[in-house]
């Protein structure tokens, strides 16, 4: 079978790569020429695990190929995936430009049947968006060929995206004919085999579903910071609480670890064109107004407390950051906290010593020169006056303490993460603080006051 895959970002890379991974003959679109130069040449313009040597592996297999010729991959394809990005418009709903430019290409081009389906994330009745913008050009062109469309919401996760594309939890799939329902069937059937459920629905439904999981995964996270904060104020323990609460098999374990906010180029996103498909129903969607006003809040939290501690002066103080990217295994910083924290931080006064393993070109891009960028994670504690852990990369987890110790220049450790153990920290001469846990008593630092 032929696939073209149209839009060569995160989804559609890894969606490529893995449909040639089974065998199957894809060439991946972009209207990026330096990108398609790139990938053709072997260069991956995203850090994801695993993806470039699957690039490389079927690319010299001949089944993976890359292309800004639309009307070449067209050509000869049995499906097409639009898999464009969906940025939010100016008043949060998504904005299907991209998305409505590749349906009108796809009706430009195509010579014979074809499936064209939508795994960009697209809200509800885009998939009736997309068969009038194939037909009005295939109108102009007074040609008469049959297609379907079909919506494919993808659910990967970035820094797991190989793992979660070829082991799914789930497939969801909305179609409007046996004949799409087959074709979609054939190509993920290798994809089922250990059990993995395709669901097919109606398309409607389908485009629901992904705005649905990605909120009901924002609202865990923010369920559990604003309980995490709470905790805090009446002396209670975030980690005993989450276990506690978490063994319950209804609940679930997954999606409920405190921090300093979702980020991401999706949840955020989502969410708030969750809300505005609500508005322009007319219904209120008034649990997600919440979660995204937890959301907010929550990015402040990590800073609140270093000017706290700090009495409200940071004027001058250098403060170590670790972690940019907007969660571990990824170079993204779309939305990540880490941008509102910096920002926060550079208005107060303060110096910034930043490390991330991944993420450093990505940020030169935010911030340029008006943060110091560090090779290494101990550099940046030369000096400083407090480390704030922002995202949980493995490598932080047990780190040198007698090392960080004896280069920063305050023993203080705000860990947006909640990836050390406090007693530890204790014992080894640092003052502690961590999300949904009142470390205040522990302060061993006698001049600073931490009355208010
Ligand atoms: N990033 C993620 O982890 C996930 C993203 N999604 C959804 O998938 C969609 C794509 O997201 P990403 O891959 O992150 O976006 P991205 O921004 O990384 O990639 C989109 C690509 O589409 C290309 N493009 C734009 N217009 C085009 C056109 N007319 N023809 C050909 N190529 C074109 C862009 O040049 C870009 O390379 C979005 O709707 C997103 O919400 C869904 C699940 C996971
Ligand atoms: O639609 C999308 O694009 C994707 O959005 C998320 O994936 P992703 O944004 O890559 O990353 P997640 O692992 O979901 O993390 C998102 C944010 O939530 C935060 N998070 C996650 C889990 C948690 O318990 N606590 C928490 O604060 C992370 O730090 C991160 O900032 C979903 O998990 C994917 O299923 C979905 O396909």
């Amino acid at each position: 079978m032929n696939i073209t895959i149209i839009g060569s970002g995160y989804v559609g890379l890894v969606t490529g790569a893995c449909f040639s991974e089974v065998g199957i003959n894809v060439t991946c679109v972009d209207v990026d020429q330096q990108k398609i130069d790139n990938l053709k040449n072997g260069i991956i313009p995203i850090y994801e695990p695993g993806l470039e040597k699957m690039i490389t592996r079927n690319m010299n297999k001949g089944r993976l190929h890359f292309t800004t010729k639309i009307s070449d991959a067209l050509r000869c394809s049995d499906v097409v995936f639009i898999s464009v990005g969906t940025p939010p418009d100016e008043d949060g709903s998504a904005d299907l430009k991209y998305v409505i430019q590749v349906a009108r290409d796809c009706g430009k081009h195509m010579n014979d049947y074809t499936l064209v389906v939508t795994k960009s994330t697209v809200p509800v009745g885009t998939s009736l968006k997309v068969k009038n913008a194939i037909k009005e050009e295939l109108d102009k062109r007074k040609v008469n060929i049959d297609f379907d469309v079909a919506s494919n919401p993808e659910f990967l996760k970035e820094g797991a995206a190989i793992d979660d594309f070829l082991k799914p939890d789930r497939i969801v799939v909305g179609v409007e004919s046996t004949r799409a329902e087959e074709l979609l069937n054939t190509l993920y059937k290798p994809f089922t085999l250990n059990g993995h459920p395709i669901i097919f629905m109606d398309v409607i439904s389908a485009e629901m579903t992904k705005y649905a999981a990605n909120s009901m995964l924002a609202t865990k996270i923010s369920f559990i910071n604003d309980i995490a904060n709470l905790c805090e104020i009446v002396g209670a323990d975030i980690n005993k609480v989450r276990k506690g609460i978490t063994s319950d098999t209804r609940i679930g374990n997954k999606f409920l670890y405190p921090g300093i906010g979702y980020g991401g180029s999706c949840f955020p996103k989502d969410v708030q064109a969750l809300i505005r498909t609500g508005e322009e129903f007319e219904y209120e969607l008034k649990v997600l107004k919440a979660v995204e006003a937890v959301n907010k809040s929550q990015k402040s939290v990590l800073f609140n407390k270093i000017m706290k501690y700090y009495d409200g002066d940071l004027k001058g103080k250098t403060v170590a950051l670790w972690g940019l990217s907007f969660k571990p295994q990824t170079d993204d910083m779309r939305e990540a906290p880490s941008l509102e924290i910096i920002k926060k931080l550079l208005l107060a006064g303060a110096n910034i010593r930043a490390y991330d393993p991944v993420a450093l070109n990505e940020a030169k891009h935010h911030f340029e020169n008006t943060i110091t960028y560090c090779e290494d994670q101990y550099e940046t504690l030369i000096n400083a006056d407090c480390l704030a852990v922002l995202t949980e990369w493995s490598e932080f987890r047990i780190p040198n303490f007698k090392i960080m110790h004896k280069l920063l220049n305050v023993p203080a450790i705000f860990d947006g993460r909640n990836i050390y153990d406090k007693s530890e920290l204790k014992k080894n001469g640092f003052d502690y603080f961590c999300i949904g846990v009142n470390t205040d008593s522990d302060v061993l630092r006698p001049e600073v006051s931490l009355s208010y």
